[in-house]
């Protein structure tokens, strides 16, 4: 099912959560609602799901105009946070219990009931959990028992508000993962909610930036990513420096000839990765010396000082490969020269 959202608007008393919202997301996608605490995300997905009413504009399903279908009518699933599954009931039971509530013309056969909670038990690979109790499962085995629920009855559209935000670090990567496989399997529409840029740019193959109630912009993660709309979405994606050319900066970008590009505005923003360094000799002029560095994985942050004010305060951050740190031997204190690459230009 696509979904088509037109000037959508939402005030709670005097604030308004929602301002002029217009949003297309074509059938099957998996896209990512993304934005920080109140920006309006879990508003946008109950008004999606028909749990809340715009004060202006439309939801249209499918090309249909749904905006005054009541939640039941929608053909939509949930999975919440922190999803109450019945704890007095068994997955089993709890997976079926969509299926068995539904008026008695549409209700399927036990049998018909058993054979799909196998199913989908399958496709959340816990088949050997049916007859567990909730209280008996991990956090991370709940949600998908949740997913599961939702899918029981064959849902149009997944809605997922911040699916495995109570889930720790390690449980949350696995069940990203998950959810990219099963989306594929599926092809669902599904919109989730998160706040964390990581989530949204690891499973999502849209991501819609949400701030004080308004997009920001909408794009596949790369789009996002490589090309920010405005100086909010390149803060909010990913780490960037800042450097502000209206003060000193611009003289110290310019004498220490770090500056690859004409200043396209005031502001340049830098990834980190867009930052090069070599080693500088002590007659070379370069501030800049190499402060730490933390291991990402597979790449190196590497923190580097500039004793010269500038607009991200003193530190730098630059990104490179492991085996690039090891071959420039590098030592703390020791001076650097910098070479920006990169920049993106925002006044
Ligand atoms: N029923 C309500 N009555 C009054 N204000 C509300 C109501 N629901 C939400 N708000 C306000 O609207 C704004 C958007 O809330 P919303 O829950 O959509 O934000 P969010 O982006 O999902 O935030 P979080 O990430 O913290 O869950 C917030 O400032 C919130 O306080």
């Amino acid at each position: 099912m696509s979904i088509l959202l037109n000037n959508i608007s939402k005030n709670f008393g005097k604030f308004a959560a929602l301002y002029d919202v217009s949003l297309e997301i074509p059938e099957g996608e998996l896209v990512a609602l993304l934005g920080p605490s109140g920006c309006g995300k879990t508003t946008l997905l109950r008004i999606i799901a028909g749990l809340e009413t715009p004060d202006f504009g439309r939801v249209l399903l499918s090309g249909e105009d749904k905006t005054e279908q009541h939640v039941s009518r929608r053909g939509i699933g949930f999975v919440f946070q922190h999803y109450a599954l019945f704890r007095h009931m068994t997955v089993f039971d709890n997976i079926a219990f969509g299926l068995r509530v539904k008026p008695r013309k549409e209700r399927p056969t036990e049998a018909f009931i058993s054979k799909k909670v196998h199913a989908l038990l399958e496709l959340v690979q816990l088949d050997w959990l049916a007859d567990r109790f909730p209280d008996q499962l991990s956090g991370g085995q709940r949600q998908r028992i949740a997913l599961a629920r939702a899918l029981a009855v064959e849902p149009s559209v997944l809605l997922l508000d911040e699916p495995f935000g109570a889930l720790d670090a390690s449980v949350r990567k696995d069940l990203r993962q998950w959810l990219r496989n099963l989306h594929q399997e599926l092809h669902v529409t599904s919109i989730f909610v998160t706040h964390d840029q990581e989530e949204a740019m690891e499973v999502a193959s849209q991501v819609v930036v949400l701030n004080q109630g308004r997009i920001e912009q909408q794009g596949a993660p790369a789009e996002i990513y490589d090309h920010p709309a405005n100086a909010f979405v390149s803060k909010f994606i990913g780490q960037t420096n800042i450097f502000d050319l209206s003060e000193t900066e611009s003289n110290w970008l310019q004498r220490a000839g770090i500056l690859a590009e004409k200043p396209q505005g005031i502001f340049a923003h830098v990834r980190p990765h867009h930052i090069e360094i070599v080693k500088a000799e002590e007659a070379s002029g370069s501030p800049v010396t190499l402060k730490d560095w933390q291991h990402l994985g597979a790449t190196i942050r590497v923190e580097l000082f500039n004793p010269q004010h500038n607009g991200s305060g003193a530190t730098l951050f630059a990104e490179m490969p492991n085996e690039r740190f090891k071959q420039l031997n590098l030592n703390k204190g020791d001076r650097v020269a910098v070479h920006i690459k990169q920049a993106h230009w925002f006044n």
